[in-house]
């Protein structure tokens, strides 16, 4: 059942070994990266109560010591104070520049180890052992690593690939359902932004993979991460292509942070409804048909996700302060904002060319429904 999936970047290649049962491999898989028998790894309380153990037995039986920092669970851990707390452990850990440093968790973990590793003696080598399905799917390939700041969304941070990345399905099991559904998010946009073939897969297999079937699961994180290494081989810098992958991030980011990036809102549940949103303006603006917005609607609700403003708790500011905090995109070029849109489910592209008042409706329309 194991996959891999190399991601050509040259000299900064890697595979992603995706499977059930790596964590128990942990130590044949790693040891050729090794310099020595010792690894650190940074997890989060969540991740290191269920999993530890298993990680660690996996590392002792190559003879590999074992070193861990547990940080707090959750979106604000991705900020300063614990970026510093983790880099200033490493360095009391003595990290030499040839070892290797593990992010043992979500993406919150696998972005901030990430960037960590990126700045540590200018640059240490790091392996991705994501254990949602978020950071199976997404985060843990590509490089992009990184801390959100008060003015915005993942503002700082490096492009640093990981050495290895090894997804070990069994761990996706103790997910709880809303994290699961989180990382779904991130799964359906690699259907709509482009593979049509895999929408429709997932509008029939999305229950089966939800319900844990073990197949089903390899097969949906092999090709999410087939697609993103494909993309992520022609464009690591995001220069174009690349950005296709930020389908429903504009509004997602923008969401994150007027919910102060707390558990109100999760990431991938942002990207969802940041893709319904990026589909209803590509309909308004006579780009794709208006079947397509209803179809994206009808499986994100299908599969128990949230789709609506309205299905975040709480107050949301107004659609002209969710505009404000747009403009903090990483995408804006010249004061301008480059947007994700569609043709199709499976036909994303990228555009400058979105009148500002379109935006503005499509969040005013959203936010009274
Ligand atoms: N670098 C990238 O390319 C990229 C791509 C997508 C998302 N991201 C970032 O990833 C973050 C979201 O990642 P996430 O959804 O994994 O969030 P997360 O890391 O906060 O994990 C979600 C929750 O699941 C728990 N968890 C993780 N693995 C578990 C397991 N096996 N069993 C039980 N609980 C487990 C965590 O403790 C946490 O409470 C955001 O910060 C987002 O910006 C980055
Ligand atoms: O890898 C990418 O490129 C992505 O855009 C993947 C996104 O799912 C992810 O959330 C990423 O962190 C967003 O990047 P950003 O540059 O918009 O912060
Ligand atoms: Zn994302």
């Amino acid at each position: 059942m194991e996959k891999t999936v190399h991601v050509d970047l040259g000299d900064r290649s890697y595979d992603v070994v995706i499977g059930p049962g790596l964590l128990e491999q942990v130590g044949e898989r790693v040891t050729p990266f090794l310099t020595r028998q010792r690894v650190v790894v940074v997890s989060d309380e969540n991740v290191a109560g269920l999993h530890l153990e298993t990680l660690r037995t996996g590392f002792a039986s190559a003879g590999i010591e074992m070193e861990i920092l547990a940080l707090p669970a959750g979106e604000a851990t991705k900020g300063w104070p614990q970026f510093s707390r983790t880099v200033e452990w490493l360095l009391e850990q003595k990290v030499e520049r040839g070892d290797i440093v593990v992010a043992f968790g979500g993406g919150v973990i696998g972005d901030l180890v990430g960037f960590a590793a990126a700045v540590l003696r200018r640059g240490v080598r790091f392996v991705q052992i994501p254990t949602s399905l978020l950071a199976q799917v997404d985060s843990s390939v590509g490089g992009k690593t990184g801390i959100n700041a008060p003015q915005g969304k993942n503002l700082i941070g490096a492009f640093h690939q990981p050495s290895l990345v090894l997804a070990d399905t069994n761990v996706l099991g103790s997910l709880t359902q809303r994290d699961f559904l989180a990382g779904y998010g991130e799964v359906v946009k690699y259907g709509m932004l482009g593979d049509a073939g895999f929408f429709q897969w997932l509008e029939q297999n999305g229950p089966a993979l939800a319900a844990g079937d073990m197949a089903t699961r390899v097969e949906a994180v092999t090709r999410s991460v087939q697609m993103k290494a494909d993309i992520v081989s022609r464009d690591e810098t995001e220069q174009g292509d690349r950005a296709l992958l930020n389908l429903g991030h504009t509004f997602c980011h923008a969401l994150e942070a007027a919910t102060g990036y707390s558990d109100r809102l999760l990431h991938g549940e942002g990207v969802a409804i940041g893709c319904a949103l990026a589909f209803e303006l590509s309909a308004r603006m006579g780009l794709c048909s208006q079947e397509d917005p209803s179809r994206v609607r009808a499986h994100l609700k299908a599969m128990g996700m949230k789709t609506d403003l309205g299905d975040i708790s709480g107050e949301l500011p107004d659609a002209t302060t969710l505009v404000e905090l747009m403009a903090q995109d990483k995408k804006v070029v010249a004061g301008r904002l480059n947007f994700i849109l569609a043709r199709g489910i499976g036909e994303a592209f990228v555009t400058a060319d979105v009148p500002p008042e379109a935006v503005l409706a499509v969040l005013q329309d959203a936010l009274e429904r």
